[in-house]
């Protein structure tokens, strides 16, 4: 029966092995299943191979070995599989300025869907929807070289989720933001009803975000716990290379 089939995991990430034309293995066979509705830390030092990691994510590097799925899609050099794919993995890379090209910001938020062959009403109910998801609306006209860096990563998030993604992967949301900006992203972040995947290194972002968090280090997966435990796990955090700001408690109180 249809309704007894479960749903796949938003990403489904199997034994997957990288090395770079140079011969230097930047992943040794990584394990990673996000299902739908979860929302993930990724977290390691430099050079953990976290950005490898995401470039396997929709398809921009090939694994050496292993398979990546996204929502039961397993990723191939197939044109139609990996245009699909590119739907479904909605990647906020942390320049916004990769992502804004179009003079205005409503045009870059509807690249995505228009590209997709969205038209009309249906292409601007998108943009509508992805612009009010971030807090943009009200600047839709306006060149996204004119606005701040925070509003530019918060319009780089409304193109990725224009498409309807299946997991919105955000490489370093926080980074450069000021704090009120830094506040603002992770409200809209938390109030948005996708699955999610965070490269970071701010571990009290992540904390504030994810439920679970997973380190990296040197091409493997060293840990996937929920993310207090992980954060109090001082041993884990030195070995790793990670370290908490001074006076952050992992573990708040429970509001009374
Ligand atoms: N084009 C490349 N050719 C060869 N080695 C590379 C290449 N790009 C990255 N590497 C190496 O692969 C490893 C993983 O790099 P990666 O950029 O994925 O790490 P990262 O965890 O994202 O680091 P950071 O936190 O600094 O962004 C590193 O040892 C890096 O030097």
């Amino acid at each position: 029966m249809i309704g007894d089939v479960p749903t796949p995991p938003s990403l489904d990430v199997r034994g997957v092995r990288y090395a770079y034309p140079d011969g230097h293995v930047a992943l040794h066979g990584v394990d990673l299943t996000v299902p739908r509705g979860d929302r993930v830390a990724l977290l390691g030092p430099n050079g953990a191979g976290k950005t490898t990691l995401v470039l396997h994510l929709n398809g921009i590097l090939t694994p050496t070995a292993g398979t990546v799925s996204v929502g039961g899609l397993t990723i191939s050099r197939d044109r139609g599989t990996l245009a699909e794919i590119r739907r479904r993995v909605g990647i906020v890379f942390q320049d916004p300025d990769d992502q804004l090209f179009l003079p205005t910001v409503a045009e870059d938020v509807a690249f995505g869907p228009a590209n997709l062959g969205l038209r009309g009403a249906e292409l601007a109910a998108r943009v509508d929807e992805a612009l009010a998801a971030v807090g943009m609306s009200e600047h839709r006209d306006r060149a996204p070289h004119h606005l701040s860096f925070g509003q530019r990563r918060r319009v780089a998030v409304a193109t990725v989720l224009a498409m309807r993604p299946e997991i919105l992967v955000l490489d370093e949301p926080s980074s450069n933001l000021d704090p009120a900006a830094r506040r603002e992203l992770a409200e809209i972040l938390r109030a948005l009803p996708v699955t999610l995947l965070m490269v970071t290194h701010d571990l009290p972002y992540a904390a504030e975000l994810c439920d679970r968090s997973v380190i990296l280090d040197a091409g493997r997966v060293v840990a996937d716990a929920p993310t207090p435990e992980i954060l109090t796990d001082e041993p884990l955090l030195t070995k790793h290379r990670l370290e908490l700001p001074y006076a952050f408690n992992p573990r708040p109180a429970p509001h009374p």
